[in-house]
C-alpha cells in the first residue's frame, strides 16, 4: 500500500502541482478526479518530466492517454503515467469483487450481446472477468464467444472448470438446464440452477462477474435478482415505447430487491446512413434519457443498430475488442462508468449484506 511519507517527505513541495493537476481531471468515469492514495509512484526526472505509478481502483485503463495529456498541458512539462487495475479486496462473494447482472424488461433487444461485449470492454479496461450466462431461456454467450459444442470440464470432481475465451472466464446455464424445459420453470428452480453455477465453478479470482438474466421481469428474473449478491444490475432496452415501458418494470423490479441500477444502454439506437454518415434513429429517439431522468440512473451507452455487430456475433468475435471500430469505444466508455460507479458507490455507501439461501 503507498504511504503517504514516500509522497510527502522530501520533495514534497515539487510534488504538489503534479498531485493538483491529477485531482483536476474530470470526466464520466474519473468524476473527482485521481485521488492521492492511488498514486503508487511519482518520480521528477532531471529534466523536469514526470513519471507517475497508478493503482485503478476500478476498470479504467482506456482513459490513462487522456489523463496524461491533461496533465502535461497543465503543468508544460512532459508526464509519463502507467497504470494497473488494483480494485478493494472486498469480495461479494467467495473471490468475485462485484456481480452485475444484466437484464432486460423483454427479449430481443440484444441483452446478451451487450453483456458478452460489456465484459470485454472490462477485461480490456484491465480488469480480470467473468462472464455467467443465466438466460434458462435461450443461453447463447458459448455461441457469442465461439464455445459452441464445449462440454463442462471438472478439474476435482466436485467444481466445473470455467470455459475461457477472449480472456474472459466464461460459464452457461444451458450446460446445466435444456432451455425446451425452461418454460416450466418457477422462480425458486431458476435462482437454485444460478446458485449452484456460481457455486461450483472454480471462477478464481475476479473483479467483475457479469451475469446475463433471463430477460423479462416475472417470478424466475425476479427470484434470481433477490438471490444473487449483486453489486447492481444494468438493464438493456431499445428505443421502443414497448421496450422502454419493460424496461421501466426492470427498474421497479430491481428497487424492490435493493439491487441498485447502475445505468440503462440503449441498444440499437440508430442506425448510420451508409450514404450520409448521419444517425438514423429508426425506432424513436431519446426515449431512454428520458426514462434515466426520470429514475435519477445514467444512460451508459447508446449502441447503434451495426450490421457488424451482429456479423462478429454470428462469428463468435466481440465487436468490442475490434478497435478499428467506432462501436468498441462506446462499450469501453460505458465500462469505464459502470466500473467507476461500482467503485463510488462501494466507496461512499456502507454494505448491504445480501445472504444466498438454499431455496
Ligand atoms: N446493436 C445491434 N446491431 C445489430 N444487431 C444486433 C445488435 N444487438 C443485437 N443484435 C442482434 O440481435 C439478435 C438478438 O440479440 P441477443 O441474442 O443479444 O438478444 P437478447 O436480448 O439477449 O435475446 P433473448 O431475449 O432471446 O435472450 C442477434 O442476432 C444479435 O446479433
Amino acid at each position: 500500500m503507498f504511504g503517504l511519507s514516500k509522497l510527502f517527505s522530501s520533495k514534497s513541495a515539487e510534488k504538489a502541482p503534479i498531485i493538483a493537476a491529477l485531482a483536476a481531471y474530470r470526466s464520466s468515469a474519473f468524476a473527482i478526479g485521481i485521488e492521492q492514495d492511488w498514486l503508487e509512484e511519482l518520480n521528477q526526472n532531471s529534466d523536469k518530466s514526470w513519471q507517475v505509478k497508478l493503482n485503478l481502483p476500478f476498470a479504467g485503463l482506456g482513459e490513462i492517454n487522456d489523463i496524461e495529456k491533461f496533465v502535461a498541458d497543465k503543468l508544460s512539462v512532459p508526464v509519463s503515467i502507467s497504470a494497473k487495475v488494483k480494485l478493494p479486496s472486498t469480495f461479494s462473494f467467495k473471490q468475485i469483487k462485484h456481480i452485475v447482472l444484466v437484464a432486460s424488461g423483454k427479449g430481443g433487444v440484444g441483452k446478451s450481446t451487450t453483456a458478452v461485449n460489456l465484459a470485454s470492454a472490462l477485461e480490456q479496461e484491465g480488469a480480470k472477468v467473468g462472464i455467467l450466462d443465466a438466460d434458462i431461456y435461450g443461453p447463447s454467450i458459448p455461441l457469442l464467444l465461439g464455445l459452441q459444442g464445449a462440454e463442462p470440464k471438472t478439474a476435482d470432481n466436485k467444481n466445473l472448470l470455467p470455459f475461457e475465451a477472449h480472456n474472459l472466464k466464461a460459464q452457461s446455464i444451458g450446460f446445466l438446464v435444456p432451455s425446451d424445459d425452461a418454460t416450466v420453470w418457477r422462480g425458486p428452480m431458476a435462482s437454485g440452477a444460478l446458485n449452484q453455477l456460481m457455486n461450483e465453478t472454480a471462477w478464481g479470482e475476479l473483479d467483475y462477474l457479469i451475469v446475463d438474466m433471463p430477460p423479462g421481469t416475472g417470478d424466475i428474473q425476479l427470484t434470481m435478482s433477490q438471490k444473487v449478491p449483486a453489486s447492481g444490475a444494468v438493464i438493456i432496452t431499445t428505443p421502443q415505447d414497448l421496450a422502454l415501458a419493460d424496461a421501466q418494470k426492470g427498474i421497479a423490479m430491481f428497487n424492490k430487491v435493493n439491487v441498485p441500477v447502475l445505468g440503462l444502454i440503449e441498444n440499437m439506437s440508430y442506425f448510420l446512413c451508409g450514404h450520409c454518415g448521419e444517425p438514423n434513429h429508426v425506432f424513436g429517439k431519446d426515449g431512454a434519457v428520458k426514462l434515466a431522468h426520470r429514475h435519477g440512473v445514467p444512460v451508459l451507452a447508446n449502441i447503434p443498430l451495426a450490421i457488424e455487430i451482429r456479423e462478429s456475433s454470428e462469428q463468435g468475435d466481440l465487436i468490442a475488442k475490434d478497435n478499428a471500430a467506432q462501436i468498441s469505444e462506446t462499450y469501453k466508455t460505458a465500462a469505464r462508468v459502470l466500473a467507476s460507479s461500482l467503485y463510488y458507490q462501494q466507496a461512499h455507501t456502507s454494505a448491504v449484506e445480501i445472504v444466498i439461501t438454499e431455496d
